[in-house]
């Protein structure tokens, strides 16, 4: 049994004449880390909504097949049993941020004083997530007067204070340049190594294949890959599915071409120099 589990999801808006799902089936583990990739309008932002419980409920439309968290149907938890075990960050953090306090430490801090939790719990969870996130220094500043990436790293940080075990992320670092774009990666990859099991949608594929254990590629409402991820971003017949594969894939691909041994999945930039160190070292 997967700890979250789709089984023949199919699921309409409303008014829409298409599915935005397409029967899909997937089976998650708990502690690892999945990267939805697909192109615009291929259903990831929707998959996200399904996988948190929104969908059926806060969206209306129509739903088939099942979804389970711990054998459980999502439709058997109350939105306040779910909340605490699925943390949903937006992909623009100023969605997320609620401004109903005037500082970072006490927006961090809002979501544990909602719960009723106690002072010094708080305190300690916040330093905790502050340290993580690296967002100590902004403790003092006012959440909506922080650039985009200080945002969306406060934005994780309210999210981390609950202690949820999942995490949904949906395009973090869409506006954030690319130094924000590692902290925000860099934070993702301590979640993982908390155990957190973590769902990404993102575009930026050499940092998924970096960083993320497995992925899922949609096309069109239908997910046409599950797997680990130098199982998927290896198979060059996805660039005709309209799937970013990353820069070492396609080099490998010319080099192959060419007559130049390069092991198969090979995906990452780091993989790639190691590979053509050792077929420099036997020529
Ligand atoms: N609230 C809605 N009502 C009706 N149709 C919707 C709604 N939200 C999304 N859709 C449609 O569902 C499909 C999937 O959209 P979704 O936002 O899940 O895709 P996505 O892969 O996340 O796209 P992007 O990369 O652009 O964020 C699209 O055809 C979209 O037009």
């Amino acid at each position: 049994m997967g700890y979250i589990e789709l089984k023949n999801v199919t699921y309409t808006y409303p008014l829409a004449k298409e599915p935005s799902i397409k029967d899909v089936t997937i089976s998650l583990e708990k502690g690892k880390f999945y990267a939805v990739v697909g192109a615009n309008g291929s259903g990831k932002t929707t998959l996200c909504n399904i996988i948190r419980g929104f969908i059926p409920g806060f969206f209306q439309g129509e739903m088939e097949g099942e979804v389970l968290l711990e054998g459980k149907s999502l439709q058997q938890y109350t939105m306040g049993e779910l909340a605490p075990k699925i943390g949903y960050v937006f992909q623009n953090p100023f969605n997320q941020i609620t401004g109903a306090r005037d500082n970072v430490y006490e927006e961090i801090a809002y979501g544990l004083e909602n719960l009723g939790v106690k002072v010094e719990k708080i305190k300690d969870t916040v330093k905790k997530v502050m340290e993580l996130t690296n967002t100590a220094y902004l403790a003092e500043k006012n959440p909506f007067e922080l650039s985009g990436g200080q945002q969306q790293r406060v934005a994780l940080a309210s999210v981390l204070a609950l202690e949820p075990d999942i995490f949904v992320i949906d395009e973090p670092t869409s506006q954030l340049d690319p130094k924000e774009t590692e902290r925000v990666f860099d934070i993702i990859d301590k979640m993982k190594k908390m155990g957190k099991t973590i769902i990404l949608v993102e575009h930026k594929i050499e940092l998924i294949a970096e960083y993320a254990d497995e992925v899922l590629a949609l096309e069109e409402g239908e997910l046409i890959r599950q797997g680990e991820k130098h199982e998927v971003l290896s198979d060059l017949s996805l660039l005709e599915r309209d799937i970013e594969l990353p820069q070492s894939v396609i080099l490998a691909d010319e080099l192959r071409k060419q007559g130049i041994p390069i092991d198969e999945k090979i995906i990452t930039k780091a993989e790639m120099v190691h590979q053509l160190k050792k077929t420099m070292s036997k020529r």
